[in-house]
Order: structure tokens, then sequence, then C-alpha cells
């Protein structure tokens, strides 16, 4: 009997395609031949590749062409599929914004009523307009929204927002966020144990890679007379580790933090005597 593999649709070239065979790589899954394919395969892990345009795949994952896929939230709320978000990736950050130009008077989501809307994201628009009890003409176009205006196609442009520069460039200011958005996995919704195991492997491999990029392992010394102070200050995955030093009077302590409070906790080290800080990046974190 053939084994098992999961089937993964991830950007063909875009803004996510990168990212997507990085995670993979990441997690350890090298792949065959990746450049100008459309489909390929993993040698050390029950993977088979999909490249796609990425408005496909949530199509695909649902009809279980794909068992799981790389997509952007904005592409999967647009289509609205059924499918299942199991992981949030953290790359592909954007959020879905009405724009208007730079010029034009805006007090609320009522100075739309009437208005000619272009956009490549006429679902979620008219969700957006008819949340708001505005009635406006959407104009679906597929790329290049941004330049709408100044062409005299629409009036006001829903598209998507990461610096503002492609706004800013096109003399419009961006006036209602629709939705936040980034990379998530999904699957399909009726994987078979064998594929639902494969998946767990996956997303098991995922979040240590994910946790690994939060946090980061310190080294330093501490005189022995404030190592209860210090070691107060660091969590450690269990309790921070503490070895001697040949100097007398001196210890090495390791720990893990949490990006979060990380240049926090460092100033506070330093102020309780700690001295020779290392920090080295964390490759993968299983608690
Ligand atoms: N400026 C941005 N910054 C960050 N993420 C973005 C940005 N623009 C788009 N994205 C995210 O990346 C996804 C892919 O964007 P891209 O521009 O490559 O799409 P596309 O041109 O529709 O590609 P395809 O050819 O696959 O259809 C978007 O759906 C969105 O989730
Ligand atoms: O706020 P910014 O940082 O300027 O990013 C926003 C732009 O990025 C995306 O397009 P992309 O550059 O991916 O090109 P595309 O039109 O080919 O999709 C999006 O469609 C916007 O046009
Ligand atoms: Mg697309």
């Amino acid at each position: 009997m053939s084994q098992t593999k999961l089937r993964i649709a991830i950007q063909k070239s875009g803004r996510l395609y990168e990212d997507s065979v990085k995670l993979l790589a990441e997690c350890g899954i090298d792949l065959r031949n990746v450049k100008d394919r459309l489909k390929t395969e993993s040698d050390n892990f029950p993977l088979e590749v999909f490249f796609l345009r990425d408005d496909d795949i949530p199509q695909y994952v649902e009809d279980g062409v794909a068992d799981v896929g790389i997509v952007g939230e904005n592409v999967l709320y647009e289509k609205n599929k059924q499918t299942t978000i199991v992981e949030q990736l953290g790359f592909g950050k954007c959020r879905l914004a009405i724009a208007v130009p730079r010029g034009q008077e805006y007090e609320s989501v009522k100075a739309l009523e009437g208005k000619r809307i272009a956009t490549s994201y006429p679902f979620l628009t008219k969700q957006f307009l008819s949340d708001n009890n505005v009635n406006a003409e959407i104009h679906e176009i597929s790329g290049s929204v941004e330049i709408a205006p100044g062409i005299g196609l629409a009036d006001v442009v829903c598209d998507l927002v990461s610096s503002g520069s492609t706004l800013f460039m096109n003399g419009l200011k961006e006036v209602e966020t629709i939705l936040q958005s980034q990379s998530v996995l999904i699957k399909n919704n009726k994987l078979n144990e064998a594929q639902q195991q494969l998946l767990k492997k996956l997303v098991f491999r995922i979040q240590a890679v994910k946790k690994a990029k939060r946090t980061k392992y310190v080294l330093l010394n501490a005189p022995n007379d404030r190592l209860k102070e210090i070691i107060a200050l660091l969590p450690g995955m269990k309790s921070p580790t503490v070895l001697p030093l040949a100097q007398e009077g001196w210890s090495s302590v390791h720990s893990v933090l949490s990006e979060d409070t990380f240049w926090d906790i460092i100033e506070q080290l330093k102020d309780k005597g700690a001295q020779g800080i290392l920090v080295v990046p964390i490759e993968k974190m299983i608690i």
C-alpha cells in the first residue's frame, strides 16, 4: 500500500511564496527542486507541495484536492469557502482598508454613500457596506486598484495596505480598516485519520519554530552575592541553569527569555550586576 502523503498548497509566486517555503525548511522539510515547478515533494517528510495562485487555494482545500494550504486571511475570508484555520503563521501581515483621495473630506462611513468603489475584494467590501447600511457601487478589478481614482474609474478604493506607501504615492488616504490579515495554515474539513496524524506532526514542528522565533537564549555571568535577585528575574523553561565559573564568587546563568519582555529584563539584569550577557537565537523550541 502506498504511504499517505499530506498535500499542501502554497502560493506559486508573490508575497507569500518565500516565507511559505522558508517555513517548511525551518520545519526540517526538504523540498526537491522547488524552482519553476508546479508540484514537488519532500524526501524526508511525507509531503507533496502544489504551487498555485493564492486565490485558488481556499477552493482546492475545500474540495480536498489539497489537504492543507497556506493563504492570507484576506483571501480566505473573501473566498468564503468551508475550511478550518489550523495555525496563524505570522507573515504576510497587512490590512484590507478603504481609502479616499487625500483632499477629500471624510467624517464617517456615510461619506461612502453612492460612491464607486474599486476593489479586488467584492465580497468583503459588500459585507462591510451592508454592515454599515451604506449603498455604494462596487467595481471589481484584479490588480493596480490604487490607480482607479486617478484614472476616473472609481471614487474610492478598498485594497490591501501594509506600509501605506502605495496609497501615499497614489494620493489616497486610509479611512476605514475592514480586516487585519496574516497568513494562516488552513485544512480540509474531512481529513482522514492518517492525514490528521501527518498534519499534527507538521503543526507540532510549526509551533516549535514559531515559539523559537519569539524567544532568545541568554547567558550571563552573575556575582554569587546577587545570584538570588538575578535568578528571580529569569524564567527559563523550568528554571534557569546555574553553573559555577572558574573565577571564585561568580556563576554562569543560562535562561530563555520571551521577545516581549526581553529588553526590560536585560536592563534589570544589568542593574543587578550581571555581566557578559550573551543573547543567542533559538532554532526550535519544544516544551
Ligand atoms: N503589502 C503587503 N504586505 C504584506 N502582505 C501582503 C501585502 N500585500 C499582500 N500581502 C499578502 O500576501 C498575499 C499575496 O499577495 P500577492 O500580492 O503576492 O498576491 P497576488 O498578486 O494575488 O498573487 P497570485 O499571483 O498568487 O494571485 C495577499 O493575499 C496578502 O495576504
Ligand atoms: O501599503 P504598501 O506597503 O504599499 O503595500 C500595499 C500594496 O501591496 C500589495 O500589492 P503588491 O505589491 O503585492 O502588488 P500586486 O498589486 O501585484 O499584488 C497590495 O495590493 C497593495 O497594492
Ligand atoms: Mg491572487
